[in-house]
């Protein structure tokens, strides 16, 4: 799905190779500082190597439109992104960006309650709690039915017990579904229950690029 090759990005990232595999959750696990989430934004061009290549799908993402290869590849950032607007809004509007139809109400109350979000369509989403709206931004991540989802620490924000629940929910969809997820954490436990291979950033970065 992904291949790397001698990608570097200031003194941050020096990778000489990796390879993301299709139908596969990935976690990326390092300290923090060791470039992460850095690594987690080229994979749909939110940042451009200074050197090296990434293809996706055999194509080099620097030939790929990158809002084109965004509906593709959807990212769920460590902040959580929360528009103006309604709950309702919120999770419908990653299906226009992506040129698709709005769904049902119904659909969107099923996955408010998968999500473990009892909150009502109408609410205004910048009244919602941090970790609400964590769950907010999943569900219009969830919606988009990408190919790849990339989630920055995604469940930062949880309880133990909401943490487990989203992450369930997740990985079900994205193993159901037959995509491909890179997920960043910082637990080790989430890394080793819920993905099928961990990427240690100390051992994909070479010497120049691992920040000691
Ligand atoms: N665009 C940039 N230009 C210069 N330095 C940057 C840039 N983006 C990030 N950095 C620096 O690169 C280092 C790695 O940051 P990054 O956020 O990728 O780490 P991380 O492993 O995700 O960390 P954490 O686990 O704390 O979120 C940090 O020291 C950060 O300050």
């Amino acid at each position: 799905m992904f291949s790397i090759n001698q990608l570097v990005f200031k003194d941050i990232i020096n990778v000489s190779k990796l390879e993301i595999e299709s139908d596969k959750i990935y976690c990326l696990f390092g300290e923090s500082g060791s470039g992460k989430s850095t690594l987690l934004k080229m994979f749909n061009s939110m940042l451009t190597p200074d050197q090296g290549k990434i293809t996706y799908k055999g194509e080099s993402i620097a030939d790929l439109d990158p809002v084109s290869l965004r509906k593709e590849v959807v990212m769920l950032g460590q902040d959580p992104v929360v528009f103006e607007g309604t709950v309702r809004h919120n999770l419908l509007i990653g299906l226009q960006f992506s040129g698709e139809k709005d769904v049902e109400d119904q659909v969107l109350i099923d996955l408010l309650r998968e999500l473990h979000l009892t909150k009502d369509l109408d609410e205004e989403a910048d009244k919602l709690s941090g970790g609400e709206q964590q769950r907010l931004a999943f569900g219009r991540v969830l919606l988009m039915n990408a190919e790849v989802y990339l989630m920055d620490e995604p469940t930062s924000a949880l309880d133990e017990n909401t943490e487990i629940a989203i992450m369930d929910l997740f990985t079900k969809k994205v193993r159901d579904a037959g995509k491909t997820a890179i997920m960043v954490t910082h637990s080790k436990e989430v890394a080793e229950k819920y993905s099928d291979e961990i990427i240690y950033m100390n051992d994909i970065l070479t010497e120049e690029g691992a920040l000691s």
